[in-house]
């Protein structure tokens, strides 16, 4: 292996110190949430967002009132996009199908998808309002038939942002919130005195509400780790720097914490994106946040082969993994951790968040190793069921489930098998003991 770091990002350990700070404030607060209710909520609105308001909750007359400030062209963009992730969410909720079958003769087993019955969407807007956001989280709850959609958005520059909140209501919020940060996750998942709670957070946000919804799991359930965003280029010199600083710059630009990291193959790609982002980062107005990310958590690593280069980057793992080289199938079809993938100089990761129709919430932090992102599958619940429908299935089977039970030593659960062998089977299983064992039909 030869691998070369022509540029490094922050150490592993201070990385893991920021976490710790961010998990103390998160758990400060989220207790502060469920001792004080709704009284918390509003003095936190006012602390992080500078944001007072009697109710954070939208009337149906101001959600019209806001949404008419959107241009006819934002609100047919805005619509164009929703449609094009509704048709794919659509399409995978197709492929997941409801089965039942008959796995013995009289045993039929079973399972259904339900949809979650209520759904907190976070919508990041401390930076950037982040219109998207809202399609990938409420419109493809909408899809999974989520009843009741709840979604919470940070007040942009003091105030609700009106393309944000169009998005909540054309993709079928039924309850929006103008609430940022752990006091909208922690008021959604908790519950407060007019905010009833509910059964799964979803959505992308800062350190704080991902952290926020990582403490909450288990009280509620969440869809993913999904923090601030990460990106990775791997590129050989079939493309050029200035693709590959736009790609890299493109997401650091959300943050100051935002990794962006090319592998490569070729030396010469590398040092010419190097200063390209240099160049680049003294034109960009965003630069403020991208050049933070990029000093602190950028990273250029050379590789001598394609394989090195697959192994670096399952290894990292990142959220969007751009594919620029003259084998992208091949790392489609070999890489197994990432968040998503975007093939070939054509594609991009913003078209992917903004516009293309798959979902941009995606894990960040090496969750991509158990995960992938938010799909319409991740609100919906896959539960099974049995029904033994004949008087010799539920023999046969209870003669294996009560001599299975007491090789556990559970002489109660051994009964419930028994019961059922003596009354549909005639067969006598004295109390307290296994099923007799049969001589093997065939
Ligand atoms: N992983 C993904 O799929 C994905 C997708 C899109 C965006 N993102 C990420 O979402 C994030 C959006 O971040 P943002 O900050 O712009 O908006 P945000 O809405 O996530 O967070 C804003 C809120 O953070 C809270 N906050 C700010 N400073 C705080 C502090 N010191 N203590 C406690 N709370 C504080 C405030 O309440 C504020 O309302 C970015 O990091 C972006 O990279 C991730
Ligand atoms: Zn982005």
């Amino acid at each position: 292996m030869a691998i070369e770091y022509l540029k490094r990002g922050k150490p592993e350990a201070d990385r893991a110190e920021d976490d710790a700070k961010t998990a103390a404030v998160v758990e400060a607060t989220l207790k502060d949430i469920e001792t004080r209710g709704d009284t918390a909520v509003h003095e936190l609105a006012v602390k992080f967002d500078n944001y007072d308001r009697p109710s954070y909750r939208l009337s149906e007359d101001e959600i019209a009132a806001i949404i008419a400030k959107v241009s006819d062209q934002d609100m047919a963009d805005i619509r164009f996009a929703q449609q094009q992730v509704t048709n794919f969410a659509q399409a995978q909720r197709d492929s997941m199908l409801d089965i039942e079958l008959e796995t013995l003769p009289g045993v039929i087993l079973g399972h259904k998808n339900i949809p979650v019955q209520s759904v907190g969407c976070y919508v990041p807007g401390g930076k950037f309002p982040m219109v998207a956001s809202a399609h990938m989280s409420v419109a493809t709850a909408k899809v999974a038939g989520v009843p009741r959609i709840v979604a919470c958005t940070p007040p942009f520059n003091g105030e609700p942002n009106p393309a944000v909140i169009a998005a909540m209501h054309l993709g079928g919020a039924d309850e929006i919130y103008v609430l940022g940060g752990i006091q909208a996750v922690g008021a959604m998942a908790i519950g407060t005195e007019t905010i009833a709670p509910v059964h799964l957070l979803v959505g992308p946000g800062n350190a704080f509400v991902a952290e926020a919804k990582r403490q909450l799991f288990g009280r509620v359930g969440i869809d993913l780790f999904a923090g601030p965003t990460e990106t990775m280029v791997i590129a050989d010199d079939t493309v050029d720097a200035e693709l590959c600083a736009t790609d890299l710059l493109g997401q650091a630009e959300h943050g100051y914490n935002s990794p962006a990291v090319l592998v490569t193959n070729s030396r010469v790609l590398a040092q010419n994106t190097l200063s390209e982002i240099e160049r680049v980062l003294e034109i960009l107005p965003t630069a403020g946040t991208a050049r933070v990310s990029w000093e602190e958590y950028g990273e250029v690593i050379l590789c001598d082969t394609y394989d090195e280069m697959l192994l670096v980057a399952d290894d990292i793992a990142s959220e969007h993994v751009q594919v620029m080289t003259d084998r992208d199938d091949w790392f489609l079809e070999n890489m197994t951790c990432y968040g998503a993938l975007f093939l070939g100089p054509r594609t991009n990761v913003a078209n992917g968040d903004k516009v293309i129709g798959t979902n941009h919430t995606l894990p960040t932090k090496k969750a991509g190793r158990y995960t992938g992102g938010l799909w319409v599958g991740k609100f919906l619940k896959t539960h099974s069921y049995q029904k033994v429908t004949t008087d010799e299935a539920a023999t046969l089977i209870g003669e294996y489930g009560s001599r299975l039970c007491m090789l556990e030593g559970f002489v109660g659960h051994a009964e419930q098998c028994n019961l059922r062998v003596r009354r549909y089977g005639g067969i006598n299983v004295p109390y307290g003991k296994g099923a007799p064992y049969r001589e093997a039909a065939e």
